[in-house]
């Protein structure tokens, strides 16, 4: 089933376009990521999703159904942990959550919120003031988790957080993918996406670049050749190189390039040379990213 379903969406702000031309599909169970740099339409387009901006012209669809117009039947569907999340400082974390549980008419106890503090480090006997950053984003998280929602947006969730607290909130949000949600969510680091996504979405300037398969782009048949001869001399032309890959830095007597298909043939024509050096691997998420967005500039 698709969960989100977006279709040529558009959001100007005066003159300047934040979002253009934007379709996505998001299929129940994955987690999704929304990759870009600053200023890229993440949050615009999350906020158009959550029905907190009025898209300029498109369409968005949730759960199969119109979600041009506002509707807390949807809005319960879904959860969104905020890029900033607002708190009330004086509360503990405790009864933040009695706050938001009794807001959707739930019973704290019925919920997992126990077991998520616990999984998560979090000690919810504290007044919110003492909270660190981290802190906040971990009741923030459970917060957004206690109604149990079908989909979950999250705007940069482990952005500003300490490696060891990352690992955490990502653990949390693995274990609720397992259990059926559908995860949506934005980051500018490429390591989370590798780590937790099934597909990504790359978007620059409000455009889509691209979409992937994480396990596409960190495998497919990509291969990045590193070779040492044993001298310095540039042999790009002399290899023929041109005719695997589109571009071929030479730095300090090592060429580096990135063919597109297996390694044998590149290999056969590097064997009438002397090598000192030969490394062949896969390229790594950041690789790819890099040159996805390389060609999308063209
Ligand atoms: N309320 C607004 N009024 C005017 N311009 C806005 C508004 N919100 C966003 N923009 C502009 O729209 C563009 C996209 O912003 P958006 O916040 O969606 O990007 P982002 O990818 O989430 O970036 P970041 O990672 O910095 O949050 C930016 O140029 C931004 O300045």
């Amino acid at each position: 089933m698709t969960i989100i379903y977006t279709e040529a969406l558009s959001k100007m702000y005066g003159n300047k376009q934040a979002v253009s031309d934007l379709s996505l599909e998001v299929q129940s169970g994955e987690i999704y990521g929304f990759i870009g740099p600053n200023g890229a339409g993440k949050s615009t387009t999350i906020r158009m999703l959550l029905q907190l901006a009025k898209p300029t012209s498109g369409r968005i669809s949730l759960f199969g159904r119109d979600a041009g117009r506002p509707s807390a039947e949807l809005r319960r569907r879904i959860g969104y942990l905020p890029s900033e999340i607002r708190l009330y400082e004086r509360w503990t974390g405790m009864e933040s959550l009695a706050f938001t549980a009794r807001a959707y008419g739930l019973k704290l106890d019925t919920t997992d919120y126990r077991q998520q503090a616990a999984m998560l480090n979090l000690d919810l006997g504290k007044r919110i003031k003492s909270y660190s950053l981290g802190n906040r984003k971990k009741l923030g998280l459970i917060q957004s988790l206690l109604h149990s929602p079908e989909l979950l947006i999250l705007d940069e969730p482990t952005s500003g957080l300490d490696p060891l607290i990352q690992h955490k909130l990502i653990d949390l949000l693995k274990q609720q993918r397992e259990a059926g949600m559908t995860l949506f969510f934005s980051t500018h680091v490429l390591s989370e996406v590798e780590r937790l996504c099934d597909r990504v979405a790359m978007i620059r300037d409000g455009r889509l670049l691209r979409v992937e398969s994480v396990a596409a782009l960190v495998g497919g048949k990509r291969h990045v050749f590193r070779v040492r001869f044993a001298d310095d001399q540039d042999r790009t032309d002399e290899l023929g190189l041109h005719d695997f890959a589109a571009e071929t830095i030479v730095k300090d007597g090592i060429h580096q390039f990135t063919i597109d298909g297996p390694p044998g043939p590149v290999l056969q024509r590097l064997g009438r040379y002397e090598i000192l050096d030969l490394t062949v691997e896969r390229p790594t998420l950041e690789e790819s990213f890099m040159r996805d967005y390389k060609e999308g500039e063209k």
